[in-house]
């Protein structure tokens, strides 16, 4: 199975998932003088609900925490998006130090951890039915900075010594993950895929210009999961993030001058 190490990294994946060379691949890295400010862009609209948490889980790559979608009670409207996209999950990426760990990169700028908010149309019948449409997924990034410690991750943080090790899950409530967005929705927007196999080409990106903080000591918290399972020998969850990839001809628009 594919993974983050130097036999199952990013560099290996195109073996069993060609995708992997698609005409548009993610991340990128954001040049923001060569983003065009696109004056029809919609300010996105994200409405949450915290009582549709439902679960955090180690899924072997990164955690994640899972939301009820089978209402339209969590969603993201406008931006660069029609339709309604319902909230399935967040989850983040992270580096082994704080040099590294973001997908995306601003003018080769690496972040150390960088967020997730991953929505899907409801013009299909679910995730799964949306995941391979050009149109089926909407992903919100959000980049944090090393700073003060951020007291809205702490809940989530706190929840990782229970899901230690891979496949290990844990109920989650009462969340709303708008309270990790930054004061600012500016965002750059680009047409995508994601960021690990299957590498469908399926994701409207959408990054936010400003950052959200993060400490040193919970950067020590995500490093604390672990790739593999009970029993396994140990591999530390870091530098679980995709490089990277060519444009190959894409816009990149902006949504603010
Ligand atoms: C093929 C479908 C049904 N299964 C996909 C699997 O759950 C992985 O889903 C995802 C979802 C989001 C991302 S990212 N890092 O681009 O936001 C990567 C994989
Ligand atoms: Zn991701």
């Amino acid at each position: 199975a594919w993974g983050y190490g130097p036999s199952d990294g990013p560099d290996t994946w195109a073996e069993s998932f060609p995708l992997a060379n698609g005409p548009r691949q993610s991340p990128i890295n954001i040049v923001p003088k060569e983003a065009q400010f696109d004056p029809s862009l919609k300010p996105l609209k994200i409405k949450y609900d915290a009582r549709d948490a439902k679960g955090i889980l180690n899924n072997g790559h990164s955690f994640q925490v899972d939301f009820v979608d089978d209402t339209d009670s969590s969603t993201l409207t406008g931006g660069p998006i029609s339709g309604t996209y319902r909230l399935k999950q967040f989850h983040f990426h992270w580096g082994a130090s704080d040099d590294r760990g973001s997908e995306h990169t601003i003018n080769g700028i690496k972040f150390p951890c960088e967020l997730h908010l991953v929505h899907w149309n409801t013009k299909y019948a679910s995730f799964g039915e949306a995941a391979d449409k050009p149109d089926g997924l909407a992903v919100v990034g959000v980049f944090l900075k090393i700073g003060a410690a951020n007291p809205k991750l702490q809940k989530v943080l706190d929840a990782l010594d229970a899901i230690k090790t891979k496949g290990k899950q844990n109920t989650f409530s009462s969340f709303d993950p708008k309270t990790l967005l930054p004061g600012s929705l500016d965002y750059w927007t680009y047409d995508g895929s994601l960021t690990t196999p299957p590498l469908l080409e399926s994701v409207t990106w959408i990054v936010l210009k400003e950052l959200i903080s993060v400490s040193p000591a919970q950067m020590v918290k995500f490093r604390s999961l672990l790739f593999t399972g009970d029993g396994e020998p140990v591999c530390n969850m870091v530098d679980n993030y995709r490089p990277p990839q060519l444009l190959k001809g894409r816009q990149v628009r902006a949504s603010f001058k």
